[in-house]
């Protein structure tokens, strides 16, 4: 099975064809056209699309097992290949929870199963995301997920006796500790960003300092344990100088930023729709230029959707009592064009690095965010950088519709996705196994 995509631009660069025989590239530009493996390959035509490596998400949400009205594997793999995604890691805070080698394979099964994207489980840190006591991290390590990235997602591993332990723990495999950076005590009942628009709202307020202070204590946890953190979701701009720091005094700490995060305020949060309360919360416009600035001068390491998608019942109600959470997988890739690339702050290669190569090197994968070279894996991405969009929830693939970007024209349009040179999604359309 062979396919010939002409014209395309890797990178944004110049065009050129690529062969794709058996799952890999055979050959880029002028070879891949003369290649006689060429003569009876497929043909698609990807003349003024940009080709970019296949969309890795470190940190998604696909509520399998136990919220199967929400999302499920499939549906969420859709999704992911809609978005330009060829992997993704699946947050663990499932029911049950994903603490044990049972639990990661299932997960593993199923995203296998759908066969639309690698699905890589992420193993909770705490037995049952409780912060009590640690999982079975080298279990789950040894098992057929092979999971090298541990979470508890959702909640803070806040007890730093344990987080020094979990950091110990994976050292010994390469392993990294996904920490969601929120001190419980500063954050008791809180529903938003703590600032101007908390108080003129009456709604209780979730500081910076309450992210910034795990944070900066985590760094030096990291340090002292010569281990590897990476910080999901960071979303305020004391955040990025606490991490910048770290970094240059030599921490091993990479972290993340949601596409939500780098277009949205607490502005939003005015008409009490709760489609727009997520945890960490939206914050500032200050806060938005500084995790802009931080993604494009590489403190920040890469562009994760935390794609959290919410049965009605739990979204549409009051503020007060909506789950937090936003989905991600298909428009990320459109906010971060419109955010990063429209404004002059990231390139193509720029793109490729936050939403590709670097996410893979995080979640310890080999196969995936590779160059667009010959002898690679074939996973990949075509879009239309001309072409514009107005987000639909209704017409997501995902289970859910709590979509933060309702109504909006979006830049940027996936056309096609490939995993290992099976095109996944197509015009608009996902593609099961069998296609
Ligand atoms: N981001 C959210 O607001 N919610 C996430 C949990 C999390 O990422 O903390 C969820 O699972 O719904
Ligand atoms: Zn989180
Ligand atoms: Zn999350």
């Amino acid at each position: 099975m062979s396919v010939l995509i002409t014209g395309g631009a890797p990178y944004g660069e110049q065009p050129a064809d690529i062969l794709v025989v058996d799952g890999v590239i055979a050959a880029v530009g002028a070879d891949a056209a003369a290649d006689p493996r060429a003569r009876d390959a497929e043909v698609v035509d990807a003349a003024g699309l940009v080709v970019l490596p296949g969309l890795v998400d470190l940190h998604t949400h696909l509520r399998e097992p136990g919220r199967e009205d929400a999302e499920t594997v499939a549906t969420g793999s859709a999704a992911a290949a809609l978005g330009g995604y060829t992997a993704v890691f699946a947050m663990p805070n499932t029911d049950p929870t994903a603490d044990t080698a049972g639990v990661v394979e299932q997960v593993l099964r199923l995203g296998e199963q759908t066969g639309l994207v690698d699905v890589h489980p992420i193993g909770a840190v705490t037995v049952g995301r409780k912060g009590q006591k640690l999982a079975e991290l080298a279990a789950m390590a040894t098992s057929a997920a092979r999971v090298r990235v541990f979470s508890d997602d959702g909640d803070c591993v806040s007890d730093p006796l344990l987080m020094r332990r979990a950091l110990e723990y994976v050292k010994a495999f390469g392993g990294v500790i996904a920490q969601h950076a929120q001190e419980p005590r500063l954050t008791q009942g809180a529903q938003m960003h703590e600032g101007e628009v908390s108080a003129r709202l009456g709604l209780t307020g979730w500081p910076a300092v309450a992210e910034e202070a795990i944070i900066a204590r985590d760094c030096l946890l990291t340090d002292h344990v010569g281990s590897r953190l990476h910080v999901c979701h960071l979303s305020t701009a004391g955040s990025v100088e606490v991490v910048a720091a770290a970094k240059k005094r030599g921490t091993n700490v990479t972290a993340e930023v949601t596409p939500h995060h780098l277009l949205l305020t607490d502005e939003r949060a005015q008409g009490y729709d709760p489609v727009f309360k997520v945890n960490p919360p939206l914050r500032t416009e200050a806060d938005v230029r500084a995790l802009r600035t931080g993604l494009a001068t590489g403190v920040i390491d890469i562009v994760a959707t935390d794609h959290a998608p919410h049965a009605s019942q739990d979204k549409e109600t009051e503020w007060d009592n909506a789950s937090p959470g936003m989905l991600g997988l298909q428009t990320a890739l459109s906010v971060v064009i419109a955010t990063m690339v429209r404004t002059g702050l990231l390139d193509w290669r720029g793109v490729a690095r936050v939403m590709a190569e670097a996410p893979a090197r995080i979640g310890g994968l080999t196969d995936q965010g590779r160059p667009i070279a010959a002898g690679e894996p074939a996973n990949l991405v075509l879009l239309d950088p001309q072409a514009s969009w107005t987000v639909r929830g209704a017409d997501f693939a995902s289970l859910s519709r709590n979509t933060p970007f309702e109504g909006m024209e979006l830049p940027g349009r996936v056309v096609a996705t490939y995993l290992r040179g099976r095109r996944t999604a197509s015009a608009g359309v996902a593609l099961g196994a069998e296609s």
